[in-house]
């Protein structure tokens, strides 16, 4: 199982995810209490180094602002986490994320059309446009429309229901924020809890 830990602002919260064995690590370039700098962005993404993937969160951002990021923050993909047009996505840079909010009757077929290596599907937008810690019905997503190999499942997650999202959704990787947060910064032993769960969960 492959994790992504969202919403790093810190130096030691991205060596947790190291450590922990996390493979993506996410920075927000967007509205959001998480949001921090790209020259930030790209000091942590040194620090913790190449096997660590570093993706960008983006909410409806103008794309040259997002190659420019993309240049100084030295990133690996770019999440679209807003409104943003297939056309938009196949001109990024770098290889796209794109998330959708899960609601009922989805779309699937048209959301996997997208051109983008990964589908994250999160939860409704509360304050911000991710990192709600909402958990949604996962049997949503009980769907032959659903490419499960392109699939990262977020919203809501935690190192209490990790186990059980994996075994019953099956995606390529899970994507966390909230649920390795106390008070609204990551916690060590959450983040160590929460990789090592979703990677010993089949
Ligand atoms: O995390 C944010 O603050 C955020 C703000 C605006 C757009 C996207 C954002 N996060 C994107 C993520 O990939 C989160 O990990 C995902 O929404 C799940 O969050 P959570 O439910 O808190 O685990």
């Amino acid at each position: 199982m492959n994790v992504k830990i969202c919403g790093i602002t810190s130096f030691e919260a991205a060596s947790w995810a190291r450590e922990a064995g996390a493979d993506m690590i996410g920075f927000v370039f967007a509205n959001s209490s998480r949001r921090i700098p790209a020259e930030l962005a790209r000091e942590i993404g040194e620090a913790v180094g190449p096997n660590v993937k570093k993706v960008g969160v983006f909410v409806n951002e103008e794309s040259g602002v997002i190659c420019d990021i993309v240049k100084t923050a030295g990133l690996d993909y770019v999440q679209l986490h807003g409104d943003e047009t297939a056309e938009f996505a196949e001109n990024m840079p770098v290889p796209v994320i794109k998330a959708f909010s899960v609601k009922e009757n989805i779309p699937y077929k048209e959301m996997f059309a997208y051109p983008a290596k990964y589908i994250l599907i999160d939860s409704p937008p509360a304050r911000f446009r991710g990192g709600s810690g909402q958990v949604f019905d996962w049997s949503l997503l009980e769907n032959p429309d659903v490419d499960k190999n392109r699939l990262i499942l977020a919203g809501g997650l935690s190192p209490d229901n990790i186990e059980e999202a994996v075994q019953s959704v099956q995606p390529f990787a899970v994507d966390i924020s909230s649920g390795v947060e106390t008070d609204g910064r990551k916690d060590e032993t959450k983040v160590f809890q929460f990789v090592q769960r979703a990677k010993g969960a089949n």
